[in-house]
């Protein structure tokens, strides 16, 4: 049974076709990529999957359910997770802060409860800290706790951003260019928290990236879109060699990949 499937999902916005009938599998705990040039519509297809657009037409099913209809907060509970493109942190608290906001559909305690600092509400809320905290050791931010989110380099904002997506405990991750404007060795690291996450947490992991190093070396299945249509899907040896894939995005040295 695949993790999720997608089944000739298509997006338009007016008179553009952004997805055109994508069809995929994602298997259980396999890390899938999706590639190509920027405008292909890889970011449409991950707001349809985590509910930001509605399909146009077709079907996205997680764990034999459809979710295709729900909203970004119903996706989440359903055990999606992401990281963005752009970094969306909360600058200005903490770094411990921002992985607590990522427990809210964890925790189970209401307004009135917080007002009144009952013990059970003070009890949940020092668990949560707990979590965050060994969260934040997870990725290697430990160190940076009470630092404001806005302190930390770029490369450790897009873990931080990680931190935050696991917080929601998800069976499904979604990574949006987390190697965007990493250097090489914090490329490396961020590599090898993938493949962890993946071993260690049972997370089944999609991500699109253009870091092509990191996609032939961690991706399970490569698949390739261009013009919202996909072009081309399999394995790293499949793609490096695909025509279309050469013609359309990875250039002519790409055998070397
Ligand atoms: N909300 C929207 N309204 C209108 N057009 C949109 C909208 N979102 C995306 N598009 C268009 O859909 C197409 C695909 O865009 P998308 O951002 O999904 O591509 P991408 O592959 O993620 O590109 P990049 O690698 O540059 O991030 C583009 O032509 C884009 O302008």
């Amino acid at each position: 049974m695949s993790t999720l499937q997608v089944k000739n999902l298509t997006k338009t916005f007016g008179g553009l076709t952004a997805n055109s009938d994508i069809t995929m599998d994602v298997a259980p705990n396999s890390i899938t990529a999706v590639i190509g040039p920027n405008g292909a519509g890889k970011t449409t297809f991950f707001n349809m999957i985590t509910g930001v657009y509605q399909p146009t037409s077709g079907d996205i099913i997680l764990n034999d359910k459809s979710i295709a209809r729900l909203k970004p907060h119903e996706v989440s509970k359903r055990g999606i997770a992401r990281t963005f493109q752009n970094i969306r942190l909360f600058g200005d608290v903490t770094v411990l802060e921002n992985v607590m906001v990522g427990m809210h559909n964890h925790l189970k305690v209401g307004l009135v409860g917080t007002l009144l600092g009952l013990p059970n509400v003070r009890r949940q809320e020092k668990e949560a800290k707990k979590e965050a905290y060994r969260l934040l050791e997870y990725v290697g931010l430990e160190a940076f706790y009470n630092e404001l989110a806005s302190n930390l380099s770029y490369g450790a904002q897009r873990r931080l951003e990680i931190a935050r997506a696991l917080a929601t405990k998800p069976s499904l991750l979604l990574l949006d260019e987390p190697a965007a404007g990493m250097n090489p060795r914090e490329t490396r690291e961020l590599t090898a928290l993938i493949n962890r996450i993946r071993h260690e947490l049972d997370v089944t992991i999609v991500l699109i990236e253009h870091d092509m190093k990191l996609v032939m070396e961690i991706s399970d299945h490569i698949v390739v879109l261009d013009h919202g249509e996909k072009i081309a899907e399999g394995k790293a040896d499949d793609i490096r060699n695909h025509p279309k894939v050469i013609e359309a995005y990875l250039g002519k040295g790409a055998a070397t990949l």
